[in-house]
């Protein structure tokens, strides 16, 4: 199944944290589930902060793309946007609050979820979960805004 980082253009899919043709990064997929929004993620054993847990900055990048994914799904549904090929709306990160509620441990998938807080025209804010084994561990919000599709090119 695709994920909204599959429709971006190329010359917007190589980003460290969700670009699908950045071989070194972490490539998330991002999906609607109901009114809210996915992402799910197996932290390797070196992503380590300390042994067993997941490093935090890891978590941060997550929960970034995570929000800006989930901010051009409903900067697509908003706009009545049919995906198709790499025709999706592109954000960057304005703004990244996170809060580490407990230690993420390594060694299982972390599933991060979405909540659409506010769509505007260019700007989205989204809430985000990230469990790991169920268990609540991070809180973040990002604030994202759309960029023109031929920006900085
Ligand atoms: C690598 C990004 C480079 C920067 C962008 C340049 C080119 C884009 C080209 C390609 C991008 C392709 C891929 C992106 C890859 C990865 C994305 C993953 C996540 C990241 O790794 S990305 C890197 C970190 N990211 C940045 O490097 C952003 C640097 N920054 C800027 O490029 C500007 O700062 C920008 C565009 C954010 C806004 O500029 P702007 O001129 O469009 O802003 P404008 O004033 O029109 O505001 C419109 C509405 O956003 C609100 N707003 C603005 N700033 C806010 C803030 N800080 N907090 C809360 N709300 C804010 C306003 O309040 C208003 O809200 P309202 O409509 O409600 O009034």
């Amino acid at each position: 199944m695709k994920g909204i980082q599959d429709y971006y253009p190329d010359h917007f899919a190589h980003c460290y944290g969700c670009g699908r043709l950045n071989e070194h990064g972490h490539q998330i997929k991002t999906f609607w589930e109901g009114e809210g929004t996915l992402t799910r993620f197996v932290p390797k054993e070196y992503h380590t902060a300390i042994p067993g847990f997941v490093y935090g900055g890891l978590l941060a990048s997550l929960i970034d793309c995570h929000g800006t994914g989930s901010a051009a799904l409903a900067l697509a549904k908003a706009q009545g946007i049919e995906l198709s090929e790499t025709n999706a709306p592109r954000c960057v990160t304005a703004s990244l609050q996170v809060k580490y509620l407990k230690p993420t441990p390594i060694g299982g998938e972390i599933v991060i979820k979405g909540k659409i807080k506010e769509v505007g025209a260019r700007k989205v804010i989204v809430e985000a979960e990230l469990f790991a084994n169920g268990v609540l561990c991070v809180v973040g919000e990002v604030v994202s805004v759309l960029v023109p599709d031929n920006f900085g090119l």
